[in-house]
């Protein structure tokens, strides 16, 4: 898409913090003041202000990778009306949902996200929606064939109204329908009382579905594939939902494809996780439709802001050079959490505070939902194509030793990496590409290649999606952060304390994986072309773990003072003041330091003495 001679998609906002970096300044040379007065007493005090010296130079090296993070922060303002006018030059994008288990991901909450991601602005015939199911679970396939017959009323219902909130369980969950505003047409109220009965049968199927022994899902041809599915041994499914091209009237009224993916699982063979579910994603989205942009969200993510992907187009394309927005991510928010958030589950400050200070440096991170992609990078290509990359170079041996071998794959891959952002503008028959599909999701297609290690996401940490984005930035791409008021997705943070505690713990393995990995972002500044100040933003999120360490070590600092009679903290500022005279005068150490006089004063009057005695 050409951004010149067009109006603007996006303006830069500076954020004015001159008071957040004045009272930084001051915490820090106060802990580094802190830290010189432990340094030059060290010598005659025991080993709990050893401990302390050391707890609070680490709690300086984080205060130093955080301000480095919050220094510039910035905000993207998007105009999504100045693409409007060129609606016919925006790109296709396939849209990649996964999910993993029908009792911890309930199907209806990844049909909600599915149904609002059908229903969002943007040309239908450009988009397709694809599902990863790594359960292989016949009530997932049920719920979604079931969702694909609602969503012909649910789409047309929003759009014809203007529905802000565009997944059915959140929109109707007021009783009544909302207030009629005098310009929409009257039969509104009929409108919304026969969806929202449709919306009920329709839960009332999948709950039915998702029962003990599946007891809802038909015994038809439709659902021949699941049945004596065992959960990681199967081979691949991949169906065909809904072809918005077979519908003569698709084009105005219709939604996009949507497609089912169930990757092949053998007991022996690695499946990677949420990495090897959304590799499988790309090459079969890539023999099928072959968009030039991904965006991918977890199932329990709808898409809140129904133009969520116009303002993406807007920060991806209002560049005047690629680089400057390799990947557009949003931030993670998430509705119905526990009041006050007392398990600091909303990541507030990870995403409000550092957020907006990152997107002024080279970019957010990758976060594994909500973020939009240029397929050609996910195929690591990177920046000013065609002059450095090492693909277009490749021969079709090579290249097959990259990608994998099918025909199809190498062709589409062939087509990103000239740098296409146009589809071929035919009608695609996406039946014809089943087999080829269904060969490129076998769990054996990756042996000897690049999959996992040079391309796709990226395997070998739990945070996949934090190596990946660190390899993109690494090749120089920056990336945009999008925030947007309503927030552009929405998701399910979890709520207890146990599940907290769960996903902290996988993160936490994540982040040392990666900080101790071949990914470390140091080796990633010194070698490649992360730039050093985003180096250290990366430091700041992977040393969280090793935080907990100090933390615990401080808090046990008074109880191991009161056990030895000791003291941890100088005993006033004007202790400090002492040391900091007594040593800046070069006087020796007294014997004993508390000999000396405590107040500030008379510490001044006892510099004053030394001095008028000669000794400086
Ligand atoms: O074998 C798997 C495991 C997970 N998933 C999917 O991956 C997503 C994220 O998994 P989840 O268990 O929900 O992890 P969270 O900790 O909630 O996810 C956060 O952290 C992950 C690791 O950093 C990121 O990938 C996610 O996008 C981010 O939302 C979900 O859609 C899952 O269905 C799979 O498809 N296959
Ligand atoms: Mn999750």
């Amino acid at each position: 898409m050409s951004t010149r001679d067009s109006l603007p998609l996006q303006e830069r906002v500076p954020l004015n913090n001159t008071l957040q970096r004045a009272s930084d300044l001051l915490i820090l040379f106060l802990l580094i003041s802190l830290l010189y007065c432990r340094l030059i007493s060290l010598h005659f005090r025991g080993f709990v202000w050893l401990l302390s010296f050391i707890c609070e130079s680490w709690f300086t090296f984080v205060w130093i990778l955080d301000t480095n993070a919050k220094w510039n922060p910035v905000t993207y303002k998007t105009y999504p009306h100045n693409l409007l006018k060129r609606l016919d030059e925006l790109p296709a994008v396939d849209i990649f949902v996964t999910t993993a288990d029908p009792k911890l991901e309930p199907p209806i909450i990844t049909v909600n996200t599915v149904l609002s991601l059908l229903a969002v602005e943007y040309p239908v015939e450009k988009l397709a929606c694809y599902v990863s199911d790594d359960a292989a679970s016949a009530a997932t396939f049920y719920s979604l064939v079931q969702a694909s017959k609602f969503a012909k009323l649910w789409v047309p219902f929003c759009k014809k109204y203007d529905v802000r909130v565009r997944a059915p369980s959140v929109y109707f969950s007021t009783q009544c329908p909302p207030s009629v505003p005098s310009a929409l047409p009257s039969d509104f109220r009929n409108d919304w009382n026969h969806v929202k009965d449709e919306y009920e049968k329709l839960c009332q199927r999948i709950e039915n579905a998702c029962k003990e022994k599946h007891d809802g899902v038909p015994k038809t041809d439709e659902f021949a594939d699941f049945s004596d599915v065992e959960r990681g041994n199967h081979p691949s499914i991949v169906k065909i939902i809904w072809e918005n091209n077979k519908d003569a009237n698709a084009m105005e009224d219709g939604f996009p494809h949507l497609i089912y993916v169930s990757r092949e699982k053998r007991p022996r063979h690695s499946h990677h996780f949420k990495a090897g579910a959304m590799n499988v994603l790309t090459r079969v989205s890539g023999v099928m439709t072959n968009a030039p942009l991904i965006l991918n969200v977890d199932c329990d993510m709808f898409a809140n802001n129904p133009e969520v992907f116009l303002h993406g187009m807007c920060l991806l394309f209002g560049f005047p050079h690629e680089v400057h927005s390799g990947y557009v991510q949003t931030p993670q928010q998430f509705y119905g959490g526990l009041k006050d958030d007392p398990f600091g589950n909303q990541l507030v400050v990870l995403q409000h505070k550092l957020g907006l200070g990152i997107a002024g440096l080279q970019g957010p991170f990758y976060g594994g939902t909500g973020c939009f992609h240029r397929r050609k990078i996910i195929y690591g290509s990177p920046p000013n194509l065609p002059h450095a990359h090492r693909y277009d170079v490749l021969s079709y041996k090579d290249s097959k030793q990259v990608f994998g071998d099918c025909r199809e794959l190498l062709d589409s891959a062939a087509h990103i990496r000239s740098a296409n952002m146009k589809t071929s503008g035919k009608l695609i028959d996406l039946s014809a590409k089943i087999e080829a599909a269904k060969q490129v999701a076998s769990c054996t297609y990756e042996f000897n290649t690049s999959w996992g290690k040079e391309i796709g996401w990226l395997y070998g940490a739990v945070v996949e999606d934090l190596i990946t984005g660190l390899k993109i930035q690494s090749m120089g791409w920056e990336s945009k952060c999008m925030t947007l008021d309503p927030a552009p997705f929405l998701g399910i943070a979890p709520t207890g304390g146990p599940a907290s505690l769960t996903q902290h713990k996988r993160w936490a393995t994540g982040l040392l994986e990666f900080l101790l990995g071949p990914y470390n972002p140091l080796l990633a500044t010194i070698y490649k072309s992360l730039s050093f100040r985003q180096c250290l933003t990366y430091l700041l999120i992977n040393v969280w773990p090793l935080r907990s360490l100090f933390e615990l070590c401080y808090t046990l600092l008074p109880a191991c003072s009161f056990l030895t009679n000791t003291s941890f903290f100088p005993k006033d500022f004007n202790g400090v003041l002492r040391v900091w005279f007594v040593h800046t005068c070069m006087v020796e150490q007294p014997e004993d330091a508390e000999d000396l006089c405590t107040d500030c004063m008379v510490v001044w009057f006892h510099w004053r003495g030394v001095k008028d005695n000669g000794v400086i």
